[in-house]
């Protein structure tokens, strides 16, 4: 049976500033960088970085689960990696996957990335840095403050918005439906908006339909879609919009790639804040998939060191 060495380390990455979302302050990202190295002593990394809040397992969970593996693990056990721990199948099944390509495969296309801002009126000053990053689509939390404070901060940031930018506005699930329409109009005839993602709860997937269908402004869906079988569920209860994708917290990149082709989803697809190593796997299945929509990835100023 093909088996591979197996090793791996655990890593805590403090954010530069901690990430404000409506779920909350994200202040350490915690991970595993996993190796494999076959017969031939060719190694390749993977990437397992849990977001638990997203409905992923837990960083525990996934460390217990690499605890429990040994010295060397098969390409079976490898797919047997249970549906609960979405984080693990997509590590071990992207440097499973890497393994299997041709050693000289590299990442050729360049991607148009798009920067995450921070929350707030830090939006504002942060922006024209990016821009001269040579960002051309941004990402900005909402629902976190009142939505008078937030709308007023929205005017002044689109004030410095280029004209042939893109902005996303990403809820988290925090707003009503009372505030969420109030979003969905005010950008209604905002051109520079690219969509509202996650303006309701996860599970509120047949309001957003309606409100897709009432609204100019798309809408997009991340935790609602985080993890493969909330992709299933979405899709089979109607949603046909855009589906925010983390393949880091997605599964086995073969099981996504496959039902995302399969279905001609609307896909971005997104960080979860994972280090180089998650983000050349999660890049090259959007080259596999031809993701063409800027990717959510622009997040390495989050972080002082460079991993
Ligand atoms: O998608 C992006 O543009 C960057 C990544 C990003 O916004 C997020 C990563 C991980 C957790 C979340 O707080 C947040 C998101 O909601 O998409
Ligand atoms: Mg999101």
């Amino acid at each position: 049976m093909k088996g591979y060495q197996f090793t791996y380390s655990v890593y805590r990455r403090p954010f530069r500033q901690p990430l404000t979302t409506s779920h909350g302050t994200w202040a350490i990202r915690e991970g595993i960088i996993i190796q494999l190295t076959d017969a031939n002593s060719r190694a390749e990394l993977g990437e397992i970085a849990p977001i638990p809040w997203f409905g992923s397992e837990s960083i525990d969970r996934a460390i217990e689960w690499c605890q429990q593996v040994g010295d060397n693990i098969t390409k079976d056990k490898i797919h047997l990696i249970p549906d609960d721990l979405p984080a693990c199948q997509f590590g071990f099944g992207s440097a499973l996957t890497a393994l299997e390509l041709p050693p000289t495969s590299t990442l050729a296309p360049k991607f148009d990335l798009s920067g995450l801002l921070p929350t707030g009126a830090a939006a504002i000053a942060q922006l024209p840095v990016l821009v001269q990053r040579g960002y051309s689509t941004f990402k900005w939390k909402i629902g976190v403050l009142p939505i008078a404070q937030e709308e007023a901060i929205w005017r002044q940031l689109m004030m410095a918005v280029p004209i042939d930018a893109k902005l996303r506005l990403d809820a988290n699930g925090g707003l009503t439906q009372t505030a969420a329409e109030r979003w969905l109009e005010i950008c209604s005839s905002e051109a520079r908006i690219e969509f509202i993602e996650q303006p309701l709860a996860p599970e509120e997937i047949e309001i957003a339909i309606e409100l897709a269908a009432k609204y100019h402004t798309p809408i997009a869906l991340d935790e609602s879609v985080a993890t493969f079988d909330r992709i299933q569920a979405a899709y089979a209860r109607g949603w046909r919009g855009i589906y925010v994708i983390k393949p880091g917290i997605a599964g086995f990149p073969w099981r996504l790639a496959k039902f995302v082709t399969q279905h001609q989803l609307d896909v971005v697809f997104s960080a979860v804040m994972e280090t180089k190593v998650g983000t050349a796997a999660a890049l090259r299945l959007a080259s596999d998939l031809k993701v063409t929509r800027s990717l959510g990835f622009g997040v390495e100023d989050w972080f002082d060191d460079d991993m």
